[in-house]
């Protein structure tokens, strides 16, 4: 058997974590063309490398087909309900941070906070006749929220991608996304709110608790603890 090592497939997450093990002395690379998603670890035997879309490692490693996984805290608290009885952070990597957040219009001068936004989310739909609505991919994690922070008119629109363009695009009229620089909202002249922090994530090395465990990779598993340690 061998330890499989769950890694985002593409762009700034795969490079870096490649980079990040490195510098441990475990060379992770993509093999075959440019388009197979094959790949290979050198500087260490038996881990084989799973090539995956960030967002689907948090569901291997809960279903205990990879046996570890990098990816963002924000996708594992948003894909696994219960994450911490499923997976076990191992190490934060220190790369891919952003912060997920709540953003409204500049235009909107008098919403700045949540409880502005409560109580314009009222104003909207008493007017409009339909709830506020806020564009996400991160329903679970905006959801519970916004229940804690006490705002309950409004309605999740579902974006995965240019969530930022929703609002100008009159399908949302605010948005929950990750921002890192802080470029698309000013681009897309949204303002954060004072309180709408909703989590920080960057980049963290996961181990599956549901994984079954032969011997011989309790052995590479400790081996491997040992090199990252
Ligand atoms: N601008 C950014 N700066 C830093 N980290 C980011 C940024 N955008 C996304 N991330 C982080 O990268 C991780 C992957 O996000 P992304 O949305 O690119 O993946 P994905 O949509 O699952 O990829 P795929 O298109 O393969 O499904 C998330 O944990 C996210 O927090
Ligand atoms: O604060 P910034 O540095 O501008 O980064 C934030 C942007 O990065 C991510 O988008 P991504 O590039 O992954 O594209 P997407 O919108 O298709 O998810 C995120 O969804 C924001 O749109």
């Amino acid at each position: 058997m061998t330890l499989k090592l769950g890694v985002p497939s593409k762009g700034r997450l795969m490079e870096k974590t490649f980079q990040w093990f490195g510098a441990h002395g475990i060379t992770l690379e993509r093999t075959g063309s440019e388009r197979e998603y094959a790949g290979r670890v050198d500087g260490i035997d038996g881990v084989s490398l799973i090539l995956l879309s960030a967002s689907e490692i948090p569901r291997e490693l809960a279903a205990g087909r990879i046996h570890l996984g990098v990816t963002g805290t924000d996708l594992i608290h948003e894909k696994l309900a219960l994450w911490d009885q499923l997976v076990s952070p191992v190490r934060e990597l220190d790369f891919g941070h952003a912060d997920l957040i709540l953003a409204v219009p500049q235009g909107w001068v008098d919403v700045d906070t949540l409880d502005d936004l409560d109580a314009a989310a009222a104003a909207f739909r008493a007017h409009h006749g339909f709830r506020m609505r806020i564009a996400t991919k991160y329903h679970r994690l905006v959801r519970d929220f916004l229940r804690t922070s006490g705002v309950a008119d409004y309605a999740l629109v579902d974006s995965q991608g240019a969530t930022e363009g929703t609002v100008a695009n009159e399908t949302a009229e605010a948005i929950a996304d990750i921002t890192s620089s802080g470029e698309t909202l000013r681009a897309n002249h949204l303002k954060i709110l004072g309180d709408g922090l909703i989590l920080q994530s960057q980049a963290t090395l996961w181990r599956s608790l549901t994984a079954p465990l032969a011997e011989d990779d309790q052995a590479t598993m400790d081996a491997l603890m040992t090199r990252l340690a």
